[in-house]
């Protein structure tokens, strides 16, 4: 089967700084791939690249077989590739089911099956039905990262980009966001996440890439690739 995203020698540099070196990626339809790397190394920039934050300083994204590099956030988007970012955007004013909707109606919708056809729904499935009618603004952290999700799945993507996803989340919460997460590819969205817990990538990745310096050091198995003697170097002394 043909990747649902095919990275080809994708380049950027911002000013002097090379963010990505030419980095060739392909994510297979219904997995769950993990980027991994040090601080630095270009992981938010390879997914602000795909989802049009930045426009690439040379390479390729091919979603479906269909070319979308360098088109504007809400092509991609309406195209069926969804993003959380690493700080949970939400309008704190609006009520947390309002959130869903307004999310749901600003894209365009693909063909497939929807999963979860109302935004009640939605906040069935990432357990936030108790609290649909409160202020977004008011809700812990953890509540606010599973609203995240929400409005993410919201716009229904094909392919979900989720930017350390756990990040200050506690283990009960981790948990649950694992859970979560883990149910995506049975509903058909596939599923490329960043983060610096490698326990956490464990759970939820059989593939790792690595970057190091915007270039992909390792790619594969998980396993393997955290045995990766150019894995183990990176991180020498760091948090493997
Ligand atoms: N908008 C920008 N302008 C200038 N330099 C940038 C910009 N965004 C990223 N960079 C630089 O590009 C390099 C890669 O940064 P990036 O944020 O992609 O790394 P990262 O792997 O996501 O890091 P972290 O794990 O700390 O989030 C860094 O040297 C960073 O300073």
């Amino acid at each position: 089967m043909s990747p649902i995203l095919a990275i080809n020698g994708l380049s950027k540099q911002f000013g002097g700084v090379t963010a990505l070196a030419g980095v060739d990626l392909a994510i297979e339809e219904g997995e769950i791939l993990g980027v991994v790397g040090p601080n630095g190394s270009g992981k938010t920039t390879l997914f602000n690249v795909v989802t049009g934050v930045h426009r690439p300083s040379g390479g390729t994204v091919l979603f479906r077989g269909q070319d979308i590099t360098g088109l504007k956030p809400h092509a991609i988007s309406r195209a069926g590739i969804g993003y959380t970012f690493q700080q949970a955007m939400a309008f704190a004013g609006l009520g947390v089911l309002e959130n869903v909707r307004i999310a749901g109606e600003h894209v365009g919708t693909d063909s497939t099956a929807n999963p979860w056809p109302t935004p009640q729904a939605l906040l069935d499935f990432v357990g936030l039905s108790a609290v649909a009618n409160e202020k977004a603004g008011v809700l812990p952290f953890g509540s606010l990262r599973l609203l995240g999700l929400a409005l993410a799945l919201a716009t229904r993507p094909s392919l979900l980009l989720l930017d350390e996803p756990a990040a200050g989340l506690n283990d009960r919460e981790t948990t649950a966001l694992v859970g979560l997460v883990r149910q995506l590819p049975g509903h058909g969205i596939s599923v490329c996440v960043i983060d610096h817990d490698m326990k956490l990538m464990q759970m939820l990745c059989r593939r790792l890439a690595v970057l190091d310096f915007g270039s992909k050091i390792s790619d594969g198995p998980t396993e393997a690739v955290l045995a990766d003697p150019k894995v183990l170097e990176v991180y020498l002394g760091g948090d493997l």
